[in-house]
């Protein structure tokens, strides 16, 4: 099977059918997200709280980050990979967003790379124009943009009608930006639902939500929340397993049948010794 490719995705997109997204940060989540059949795998800056062990995404390196994309890359072989750019390892110049974003592709082997928008963020529309047009795909991110959570304030949804720092026609006007700059998609994090609308029925490019609703081109979720793995649940998403319990049973069991002499047994040893 080769791996899925824009077009693969667009397909899909004029066909009517929702595209599939989840996040993974290393090889063995991304090896079963990959058999399951999810279209893209976002290789995302969540990986700061999710992954390692940090209080949110703005920690993350450029060298965390390559490194997590590379082992999902290793570990996949359908599965479009997108790779979310750290926390200013974008924006600080042109050239340093090139080169970055560059590295994605060049040594981690990720299909695309993503990075967040500011409403009406003209640095980073440029970077989008920038690096599609030397070869680099691009997702776009509006909404909730969680880099700039000092900003922000919190996570709050955006594009509220009270919403003054975030309406919801700077995010249509924003995502519109990005599709002209050359964004293949774009991602609405936590928008409120008429705007989840009207920004995907205002661009050509399939919009990808998470938290914004049912009137959108395709869905993202967090796989720790999707497995129950370590993350508090949200109402925006939906946890379909119990693996901290599933992960905390097995381990107990383990200690207790060490502990009591139960494991290992004569099939666990090599060669094993003849009791007399
Ligand atoms: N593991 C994980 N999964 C996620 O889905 C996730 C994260 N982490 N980190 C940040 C983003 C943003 N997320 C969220 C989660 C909840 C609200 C929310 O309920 N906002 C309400 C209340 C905000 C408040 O009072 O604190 C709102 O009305 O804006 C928004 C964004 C979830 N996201
Ligand atoms: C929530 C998604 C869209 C993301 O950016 C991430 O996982 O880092
Ligand atoms: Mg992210």
């Amino acid at each position: 099977m080769s791996r899925t490719t824009i077009p693969d995705l667009y397909e899909k997109y004029e066909g009517g059918e929702p595209l599939t997204m989840l996040t993974a940060y290393d090889a063995s989540i991304a090896r079963q997200v990959d058999a399951a059949g999810v279209d893209m795998i976002l290789v995302g800056d969540s990986a700061g709280d999710n992954h390692l062990g940090y209080d949110d995404t703005l920690p993350v390196t450029l060298e965390e980050a390559l490194s997590n994309t590379a082992a999902v890359v290793r570990g996949t072989e359908a599965a479009f990979v997108v790779a979310d750019l750290p926390f200013l390892t974008y924006g600080t110049s042109m050239a340093e967003s090139v080169e970055n974003a560059g590295r994605f592709l060049k040594e981690a082997g990720a299909d695309a790379v993503k990075l967040e928008t500011a409403p009406y963020g003209e640095t980073t529309i440029e970077i989008v124009d920038r690096l599609t047009e030397l070869g680099i795909p691009v997702q776009g991110h509006v909404g909730l943009t969680p880099q700039r959570r000092n900003e922000i304030g919190g996570a709050y949804v955006q594009g509220r009608d009270t919403d003054t720092s975030s309406p919801g026609e700077a995010l249509v006007d924003t995502a519109r930006r990005l599709e002209e700059a050359g964004a293949f998609s774009v991602v609405l994090e936590t928008v409120s639902e008429g705007v989840g609308r009207e920004v995907t029925e205002a661009v050509d490019v399939p919009t990808i939500g998470i938290g914004s609703g049912r009137y959108v081109d395709g869905q993202v979720l967090v796989t720790n929340d999707v497995l129950g793995l370590g993350a508090e649940p949200y109402s925006l998403s939906k946890q379909y397993a119990d693996l901290d319990s599933e992960i905390r049973d097995a381990v107990e069991r383990y200690v207790d049948e060490v502990e009591s002499g139960e494991f290992p047994t004569r099939d666990n040893a090599f060669d094993p010794v003849d009791e007399g």
